[in-house]
């Protein structure tokens, strides 16, 4: 299949150009019947793995894929794309890998990238396959010829993929034995490793942040309900986002301290995440990946932005992001992105360093294994342990971000537990089971069932045993430690609820570790190469894709919004600021004296104002 192809010997003008990632050749006649206006150079390269040369290549030309793209829109140069794609193999009859000159065209690479996976490329006998690392070493692969049809390929074997589940983890087998082959054709061993090939690889792990100290609550607070992907303001009062986060937060901090004392007095968070990251590490380093692990936290320390500092300064080239969120969500993953998008688009070095983002990887078989391993395990300490409720609960999220902004996490959760739910069955454990969602903020609906409305349903019902499995996030934190252990506990006894368990957050479990490593070096091919930008892209291949893409796939009418950019050049001024300060004071007021008077509203449904504060 075209996608264990990462490169090729090209028997043209372009053999000069050919090396580890891929080059489009599009010829001019090509070019210029697609565009009307023509192109005056005999080719159109780009390249994956080396943007200076690319680009070199396309200063001579006047042409860069960024312009066509703006010029056409995205579905005329995905079907440009693969028209030329069509062409070129047919009269060439040689084999083309596509590519893309990186930070131009986002949908060129993806659409590239749709073709690359379904092409079927006619290698002629002369042409090898060569994968070549950046140590020099090459590993020569002739592939079986799969291009049959003279002249065409078919739109659909270019642009359409089986979307179901089985070929979707079939895409990671393939891709598997393509990294595979990569990475253990370096001849280094694990201790003289800094560098993969000519390559520093980081893999950079995000995740919330906790406040390590009891006068850390309320700063984290604010840094957390100042993030419009948790609390999202119409754009009419976007002004209000700081000052609001301020009131929340102090509002909030008391209670939010007495859970955070009541575990020891901070969040375990930061700890576990830098045994994760150090576990991670060596995992990489068993498997013959050299790689540094970066821990950057959404709220608190350490900041997403102090990680990236020491990614610049240990001058890593190839970047994996892996959120520790399993499942996608806007208010998590998508906001870390969001986060990431900014930073990358400001400097420099990062806008030229190649990266690529695994949005969620709930669906790995390592890390359903690893599940059922705990439940199992835990299952066990009951009596009758078949006669055990399963009780997924997750964080939920306001039901507007699912229903509204088209925010995976809802969907992912149900297919998640279904995995768990079908691993644990070939074990032989069919114990009944159910979803609901805790730890629900603020005025509006939120994901259903809640999961303390379903403890007292289930009490009520008659279920006996209970045992909780802590299913959206992978340490323990003070919902797992506060909230389901203290809280649901309680109320599940005075529900009628007689026994109770809880499955431990995974931690630094032996076999998700490995998965994450195994997850991570999937993913090293692709980084910079491709990426999936529509949620149906997603579906059928690989999920993986660069920030920006990941950040238009998810949250689209988000991206919508004017940038912080464009607001800045239309004069944010710091007179402007003032004034919007003091409108913003005002307002709270405002809506301060009418809540008070009223006793009605958005404070009184945050559980902030109580009922009878009239
Ligand atoms: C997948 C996990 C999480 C989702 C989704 C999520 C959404 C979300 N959270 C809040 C508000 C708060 N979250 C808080 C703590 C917190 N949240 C998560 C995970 C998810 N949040 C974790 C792991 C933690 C705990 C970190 C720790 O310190 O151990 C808090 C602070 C604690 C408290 O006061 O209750 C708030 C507030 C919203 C509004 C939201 C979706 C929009
Ligand atoms: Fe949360």
């Amino acid at each position: 299949m075209g996608i264990e192809i990462l490169a090729l010997s090209l028997p043209s003008p372009a053999s000069q150009y050919s090396y580890l990632g891929a080059i489009v050749i599009i010829s001019s006649s090509q070019y210029s019947g697609l565009l009307g206006d023509g192109g005056p150079a005999p080719w159109f390269f780009s390249s994956v793995s080396d943007s200076v040369v690319a680009e070199k290549v396309l200063e001579g030309m006047e042409l860069a894929s960024g312009r066509f793209c703006r010029r056409f829109g995205d579905s005329f140069v995905g079907s440009a794309v693969e028209w030329c794609l069509t062409q070129v193999v047919g009269r060439m009859g040689s084999g083309i890998v596509a590519g893309y000159v990186h930070g131009t065209s986002l949908s060129l690479r993806m659409h590239i990238f749709l073709g690359l996976a379904c092409l079927r490329i006619k290698v002629p006998a002369t042409c090898s396959i060569q994968m070549l690392n950046h140590s020099g070493c090459h590993m020569e692969s002739h592939t079986s010829l799969c291009y049959t049809k003279k002249n065409t390929v078919s739109r659909k074997c270019l642009w359409k993929h089986d979307s179901s589940s089985s070929n979707h983890r079939q895409s990671f087998k393939l891709c598997s034995s393509s990294s595979e082959a990569l990475l253990t054709s370096t001849s280094q061993t694990p201790q003289d490793k800094l560098f993969l090939g000519n390559e520093r690889v980081g893999v950079l792990l995000l995740n919330l942040g906790g406040p390590e100290t009891l006068d850390d609550v309320q700063p984290f607070l604010f840094n957390l309900f100042a993030d419009p992907d948790i609390i999202r303001l119409p754009r009419l009062f976007r002004f209000l986002q700081k000052p609001l986060a301020q009131f929340i937060s102090v509002v909030r901090a008391p209670k939010s301290k007495e859970g955070y004392a009541s575990i020891g007095g901070g969040s375990p968070l930061r700890e576990i995440t830098d045994a994760q990251a150090q576990a991670l590490r060596k995992a990489l380093c068993d498997k013959n990946v050299p790689a540094k692990v970066y821990v950057g936290m959404r709220y608190w320390h350490p900041f997403t932005e102090e990680a990236i500092e020491q990614i610049k300064m240990d001058g890593i080239t190839k970047l994996v992001v892996l959120p520790l969120y399993p499942q996608f969500s806007i208010s998590t993953s998508g906001s870390s992105l969001r986060l990431l998008e900014c930073i990358f688009r400001e400097d420099q070095y990062l806008v030229n360093m190649q990266h690529t983002v695994i949005p969620s990887w709930y669906q790995r078989e390592g890390y359903i294994k690893a599940m059922a391993d705990l439940i199992e395990r835990e299952l066990q300490k009951f009596e009758s342990p078949m006669k055990v409720m399963l009780f997924f609960s997750a964080h939920g999220v306001p039901l507007a971000y699912v229903e509204e902004a088209g925010d995976p996490y809802k969907a992912e959760m149900e297919e998640c537990v279904d995995l768990i739910m079908e691993e644990l069955e070939k074990r032989g454990i069919t114990n009944a089971f159910t979803l609901a969602y805790q730890s629900r903020v603020g005025p509006v609906e939120w994901l259903k069932p809640y999961t303390d409305e379903t403890i007292v349903e289930l009490g009520q019902k008659g279920v006996k045993s209970l045992l909780a499995v802590p299913i959206s996030f992978v340490s323990e934190h003070i919902e797992t430690l506060e909230e389901i252990d203290v809280e649901y506990r309680e109320l599940a006894l005075k529900s009628g609820i007689k026994n109770w368990g809880r499955v431990p957050a995974l931690g630094c479990e032996p076999t998700f570790i490995s998965d994450l490593a195994d997850a991570v070096i999937e993913s090293l091919p692709y980084v910079g190469a491709m990426a999936a930008s529509s949620l149906e892209a997603r579906q059928s291949l690989v999920p993986l894709g660069s920030v920006e893409e990941l950040l238009a796939a998810y949250d689209s009418k988000r991206a919508e919004l004017p940038s912080p950019v464009a607001v800045w050049e239309w004069g944010w001024t710091p007179s402007a600021e003032t004034w919007n300060g003091r409108a913003a004071m005002l307002a709270v007021l405002a809506l301060l004296v009418l809540e008070i008077t009223t006793g009605e509203g958005f404070l009184h449904q945050w559980g902030i104002l109580p009922r009878s504060f009239k």
